[in-house]
Order: C-alpha cells, then sequence, then structure tokens
C-alpha cells in the first residue's frame, strides 16, 4: 500500500513519529511519501492519508499543517482512508485537541478513519515514537482489511 505521512510539528517530535513510522512501513513493503510542510496539491489523497500532529497554543494544530487542514476541509473526502496519531500533553485541558480537529474534518467531509484516533501523552510517554511503531504495527493488518 502507499502512505501520505503529513505531519504537524513545532518542536520536532511528531516528525521523529512520522520518521520512525515511515522505516516500519517500509519494513513491511509499503511505499510512503512524508510530507513536513504538507501541501494538499502534494499530496496524493487516492493513498492512504496517516497524519501525525501535535497540538500546540491553547488546543491549536501546528502553524505548518493549518493550511493543510484548512485546504482538506474544501475537498471532498469521500473516497478518503486516513490514520490520525495524535501527540499532547495531558496537562492541558485541550489534550490532543489538534488531532481531533483532523479527525472532525476528515469526518465531516466524508472521509474513512481506518482506525479510532491514537493519542499519545508525551506525559507518559517521553519516547512517542516507540509507542506509535507499536501500535500501529499491532493495527496494520486490522486497518488495511477494512480496505
Ligand atoms: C507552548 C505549548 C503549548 C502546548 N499546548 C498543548 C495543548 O493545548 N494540548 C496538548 O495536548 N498538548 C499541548 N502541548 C504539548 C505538545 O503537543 C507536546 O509537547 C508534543 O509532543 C509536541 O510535539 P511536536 O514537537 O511535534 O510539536 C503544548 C506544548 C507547548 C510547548
Amino acid at each position: 500500500m502507499k502512505f501520505e505521512i503529513v505531519v504537524g510539528s513545532v518542536l520536532g517530535a511528531s516528525e521523529y513519529v512520522a520518521e520512525a513510522l515511515e522505516t516500519m512501513l517500509k519494513e513491511k513493503g509499503h511505499t510512503t511519501n512524508c510530507h513536513f510542510q504538507p501541501a494538499i496539491d502534494n499530496v496524493d489523497l487516492t493513498n492512504i492519508l496517516l497524519v501525525v500532529t501535535s497540538t500546540h497554543g491553547a488546543g491549536d494544530l501546528p502553524d505548518n499543517i493549518q493550511e493543510f487542514a484548512d485546504d482538506l476541509a474544501r475537498e471532498n473526502l469521500s473516497n478518503v482512508n486516513a490514520i490520525i496519531i495524535g501527540l499532547g500533553d495531558s496537562s492541558y485541558d485541550t489534550f490532543c485537541e489538534g488531532s481531533a480537529e483532523i479527525e472532525s474534518i476528515i469526518e465531516e467531509e466524508g472521509g474513512t478513519l481506518l482506525l479510532p484516533v491514537y493519542q499519545i501523552d508525551v506525559l507518559h510517554h517521553p519516547i512517542p515514537e516507540d509507542v506509535a511503531v507499536e501500535w500501529l504495527s499491532n493495527n496494520l493488518d486490522k486497518a488495511l482489511n477494512s480496505l
């Protein structure tokens, strides 16, 4: 399968997660395009959309993914299959709201989430790429079987 990995990050943690996921997916024989500065025109939405994003500000998406999210909300996503991983810190009462925003956009525009959103609390998982790789490895077959 082909994956478009779209990253929202301020401090780099989500980028590490995306890179680790990319390595794992390639090891399993999949193809990946990783977008650290995502632009809707460069993301092939016929592939599986894998969004990895943190939350910043007061529950906001990182700046680098904001325009992509706005553009995504203007698309018809009825043929889009997506997986979302959110990074956040549960000491904020806006825990992982950035990933929740992406989830809302995908659902409102008719897209399909292949798995429930996986939220990583960096307070408890200081190396988020480890749990992200473990989670996606364990759930990939289930996600792909639903296609
Ligand atoms: C200024 C600032 C604001 C943050 N706001 C939130 C927030 O509202 N909700 C949340 O869940 N996490 C919040 N976080 C935690 C980050 O999402 C978390 O540290 C994440 O791992 C950062 O990933 P990144 O390096 O990819 O940006 C905030 C972190 C900082 C430094």
